[in-house]
């Protein structure tokens, strides 16, 4: 779980580095202990403790990799962050959640008032009462420690009464005393919350109870004693068979998939975020720490900075980001499962963030070459830098080198955001891709099938009540309340519109994936001579802006998507108008699409 400003940053050398503060976790089954050769991570500047929780050493096994690419994915160093800066953040929402839960509106003009100031100008003691039971003591008997997080220890405990009695469990035990932020409270609240909510997947850990007492939370759960997926890399010798990481894959993805279709984002995908049931090889797998996750509605973007250094998306550097970070973690985990090293790295946390936003990860030195293609193609559609790009967990188990005919594929959330753009689209922007999804190909279409089949049509059509029974069916019982009717209500036009394989297709398929594929050229020719024949026509540049919602500053550039031959959209002109146009917003790094 995370906490505010749960560590300091501090910078030495010109280079940020994360100063860490919470407890040392237990080193890797198989990797050394630092030594001799050991080279200090970016957890590794607190002064006065012998071993940084986040050091990490050279490989463990003889890498041949070049310079640049970590040659083992030891322990994460700056496992945790939000980064230190001033909004935005989601501080001052909290502070006038609490004030107003307190009875205590805020000024009408006057600035939110800050929780606490050095200077001692407002401060107000936290409420740290949860509301949980009380008395762990009397339903479950506590035993050894388990295992160790930052903000948290995980003890085995018994259950003395009720439905598990005398089951085993885990219960995680957050200590009051590191709850020193509104936001850190309110961090541990959704931890319960997510948990809650989620728990049913059978790789999500299953949620049984919640205590407090004066000094700390207990979190009761399933009990995992296979240990960490990271254990189990560094005992393999740091990498896995094509088909061992295929079947862990297929685990991470499906819960992720389910996790998104919730509208929550888990912001912390590693591997040590992932425990086995049990000892055993084909043990299943269970995704475990929520203290970073979060709701997101669906066209939200999230902004503030949280997550593990090693995993993190670019986009969340760029402060705008929404479930697709997850998949980038994915693609990083799924890169260390094939080959045994990280595909961003450096000794400290900024040179790990400059690699994760500037270079791209290697692919041809050993093991990659005997690694098949479609391997490769699939961690480089997740570690794709533009988050529009990515595969979605639901397409990357439709990938062809996860796909199998006996796996359902999961409901795509993104299906529902498309769909909602297309039914929104102006008649033009439809019949552009209407002709672009009559040029899709297999793997495509594949996706799609199983999406439509999904929505369960109705004598070969879809509607919005289609779109509600399949959301209504896959969502969890907090979800139905709020965010199905959040989603549909967005999809509204689709209540008088019937929609056959064919729209569904157009409106569901994503130009920017497609713009990615290797037979790009081909697909956009394909297109274009459907277009020609169906939807192309006759428009001014005056008629083409407004379409695009420009102003007359864009007329220059719209002139020359239109041929001077026939006045209508030109090839280049049609591929253009499909992707928009994408400008930069003053206050945002991140292209915006119009
Ligand atoms: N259900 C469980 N069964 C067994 N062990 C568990 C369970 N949940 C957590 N653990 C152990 O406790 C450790 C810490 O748990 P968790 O990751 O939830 O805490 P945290 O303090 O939020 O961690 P982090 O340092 O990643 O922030 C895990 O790495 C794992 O080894
Ligand atoms: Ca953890």
């Amino acid at each position: 779980m995370g906490l505010c400003c749960s560590k300091s940053v501090s910078v030495v050398n010109n280079e940020t580095v994360a100063a860490d503060h919470g407890p040392k976790s237990p080193q890797p089954a198989a990797s050394p202990l630092p030594s001799a050769n050991s080279v200090s991570g970016a957890g590794d500047v607190t002064p006065g403790r012998s071993t940084p929780a986040h050091s990490f050493s050279t490989s463990p096994f003889t890498s041949p990799l070049p310079h640049g690419v970590a040659p083992s994915p030891a322990r994460t160093p700056g496992r945790k962050f939000r980064w230190p800066l001033p909004p935005p953040s989601p501080a001052k929402p909290i502070m006038a959640a609490l004030l107003r839960r307190q009875g205590k509106t805020k000024p009408k003009d006057g600035p939110i008032p800050e929780e606490q100031t050095e200077g001692g100008e407002v401060e107000r003691p936290l409420d740290k009462s949860f509301g949980y039971s009380k008395n762990i003591g009397a339903k479950y008997e506590l035993g050894k420690e388990v295992g160790r997080g930052h903000f948290g220890h995980t003890c085995w405990a018994k259950a003395k009464k009720g439905d598990l009695k005398g089951q085993s469990v885990a219960v995680k035990i957050i200590s009051k005393a590191k709850m020193t932020t509104a936001i850190s409270i309110e961090d541990v609240r959704r931890e319960v919350k997510m948990l809650k909510a989620l728990s049913g997947h059978n790789n999500m850990v299953k949620f049984h109870d919640v205590f407090e007492d004066a000094n700390n939370v207990y979190i009761v759960m399933e009990l995992c004693e296979g240990g960490e997926l990271l254990d189990r890399i560094l005992s393999r010798g740091g990498r896995y068979t094509e088909d061992d990481a295929k079947a862990i894959l297929v685990q991470i993805l499906d819960v992720v998939a389910f996790c998104h279709l919730q509208g929550v984002v888990h912001r912390d995908l590693k591997p040590e975020n992932f425990l086995f049931v049990s000892k055993g090889d084909d043990s299943p797998m269970k995704v475990i720490d929520f203290g970073l996750s979060d709701f997101v509605r669906p066209d939200q973007r999230l902004n503030d900075i949280v997550g593990s250094a090693y995993y993190v998306a670019p986009e969340v550097l760029h402060r705008s980001y929404s479930v697709e970070a997850d998949l980038w973690s994915i693609g990083v985990i799924t890169y260390i499962l094939l080959c045994g090293s990280r595909p961003f790295w450096a000794r400290t946390e900024s040179g790990i963030f400059r690699s994760v936003l500037r270079a791209n990860p290697n692919f041809d030195d050993i093991p990659w070459p005997s690694i098949s293609p479609e391997a490769k193609d699939f961690v480089k559609k997740l570690l794709n830098k533009d988050h529009r790009k990515r595969m979605t967990a639901a397409q990357a188990l439709a990938h062809p080198w996860l796909r199998n005919e006996n796996r359902a594929i999961p409901l795509d959330i993104s299906i529902f955001r498309s769909v909602k753009s297309y039914v929104r689209a102006t008649p033009l922007k439809r019949a552009a891709l209407k002709a672009l999804s009559k040029a899709l190909t297999e793997d495509e279409l594949i996706f799609l099938r199983a999406q439509f089949s999904l929505l369960e049509p109705n004598n070969g059509f879809v509607s919005l009540d289609n779109f509600r029974a399949a959301l209504m069916k896959n969502a969890t019982d907090t979800m139905k309340e709020s965010r199905v009717p959040d989603i549909l209500n967005l999809m509204e036009q689709l209540a008088y519109k019937k929609m056959d394989f064919e729209e569904f297709c157009a409106a569901a398929l994503s130009v920017y994936q497609l713009e990615v594929h290797v037979d790009w050229e081909k697909i956009a020719a394909t297109a274009f001579e459907h277009f020609q024949r169906e939807g192309n026509r006759v428009i001014s540049v005056e008629e083409l802006a407004q379409e695009l919602n420009l102003g007359p500053s864009a007329y220059t550039v719209l002139s020359d998507w239109i041929s001077k031959s026939d006045g209508k959209l030109s090839f280049n002109g049609y591929t253009k108008y499909l992707h928009g146009v994408t400008i930069r917003s003053s206050n945002s790094r991140q292209p915006q699409q119009v």
